[in-house]
């Protein structure tokens, strides 16, 4: 605590409305040592929104993002805001290259001249996805817009001086109190559980990552103020296929309302890396951090889900 009473880790939390920026909130919110100010393009859609401060902010308003940094005095940045939704980078490049790569120049400008520690979030789409599972040493070579934007911003923050931590994550899955996002569990376990049939890749192999883990990730980084790449993930590979069938033996679900599709058949083929994953070693010897396997998140999810139905 300052002599004003404030908590030493002051946190500015930018896309606090998107799906890792809930997560963060409320496990941050958890937290007693933390003074917390978030900030998303629109309105707060957390509904846990009470014990922080909530700043609707375009993340491209230069002067209103100086502003509310002079005026918060983060000792941490956790950057989760981007534009996320490969096709939309795809079609505008320009907004792309703003708001994954502008934007992360602006916050590390502030961050080295103020010593403030960053953490960003990228992409298993750095990669091409012929190699996976990667190494946070492996050469990059994405096959997308997105992943491109992500390795130019990697590229300034390692260039800097500033004190900052890249987590690379995968396919990021789980339950936040916002009903109105989805992924790739709830999307297979609504579908299945009201008896659809749904096409699944077979042919895109990822490790992925639930929220929670990734939570945890950004909490461990700000606690070390962690520097340079981490690989975040779960440890196993599955395709898309084998994870949706994890899923409707989860909770019981017919198997024949699923069948494989080619990633090539959903426009995929050449915009998305085939196989990904992650080498988790660094992040588990510096970080201390412990994955939890897809088929052990699921029943916390189940029970996250009840809890939200209330
Ligand atoms: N989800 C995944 O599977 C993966 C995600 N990542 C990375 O992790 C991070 C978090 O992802 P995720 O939580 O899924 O992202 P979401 O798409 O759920 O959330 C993105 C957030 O960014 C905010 N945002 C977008 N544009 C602006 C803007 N112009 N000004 C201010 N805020 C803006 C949005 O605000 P609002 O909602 O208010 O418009 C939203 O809160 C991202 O950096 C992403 O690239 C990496 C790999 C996998
Ligand atoms: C629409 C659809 C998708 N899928 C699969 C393809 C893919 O592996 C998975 C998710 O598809 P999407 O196109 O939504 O997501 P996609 O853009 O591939 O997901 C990515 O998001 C960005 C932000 C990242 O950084 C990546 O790590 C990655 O997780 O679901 C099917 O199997 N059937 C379908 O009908």
């Amino acid at each position: 605590m300052d002599k004003l009473g404030n908590s030493s880790t002051r946190v500015l939390l930018t896309g606090s409305n998107g799906f890792l920026g809930q997560k963060c909130t409320d496990f941050i919110l958890e937290k007693t040592h933390y003074t917390l100010c978030c900030t998303s393009q629109s309105p707060n859609r957390n509904p846990n929104n009470t014990g922080y401060r909530f700043v609707q902010l375009d993340l491209l308003d230069q002067e209103g993002l100086v502003e509310l940094m002079e005026e918060f005095q983060p000792t941490h940045i956790l950057h989760t805001a981007a534009m996320t939704a490969v096709e939309a980078c795809e079609q505008d490049p320009a907004l792309c290259q703003k708001l994954n790569v502008d934007v992360v120049k602006l916050l590390l400008e502030a961050a080295e001249k103020n010593n403030i520690h960053l953490t960003f979030l990228s992409t298993d789409f750095v990669f091409d996805g012929k190699n996976g599972p990667y190494k946070e040493i492996d050469e990059t070579n994405p096959c997308n817009a997105y992943g491109a934007s992500k390795v130019a911003a990697e590229q300034i923050i390692l260039a800097s001086s500033a004190k900052a931590a890249i987590l690379r994550t995968i396919l990021v899955y789980g339950v936040i109190a916002d009903k109105k996002r989805s992924n790739l569990v709830l999307w297979a376990k609504s579908k299945l559980g009201a008896n659809e049939a749904i096409k699944v890749v077979n042919d895109q192999w990822r490790m992925p990552t639930w929220v929670d883990d990734l939570a945890d990730a950004c909490i461990l980084c700000i606690e070390k103020s962690a520097t340079g790449i981490y690989h975040i993930s779960s440890e196993k590979m599955y395709s898309v296929l084998e994870a949706v069938q994890e899923i409707a033996d989860y909770w019981g679900y017919d198997q024949s309302l699923i069948s494989p599709i080619s990633a090539g058949e959903i426009g995929q083929s050449e915009n998305r890396p085939q196989k990904t994953g992650f080498i988790l070693d660094k992040a588990k010897k510096e970080l201390g951090y412990q994955p939890t396997s897809f088929r052990d998140s699921l029943p916390s999810i189940d029970q996250q889900i009840k809890f939200y139905m209330k």
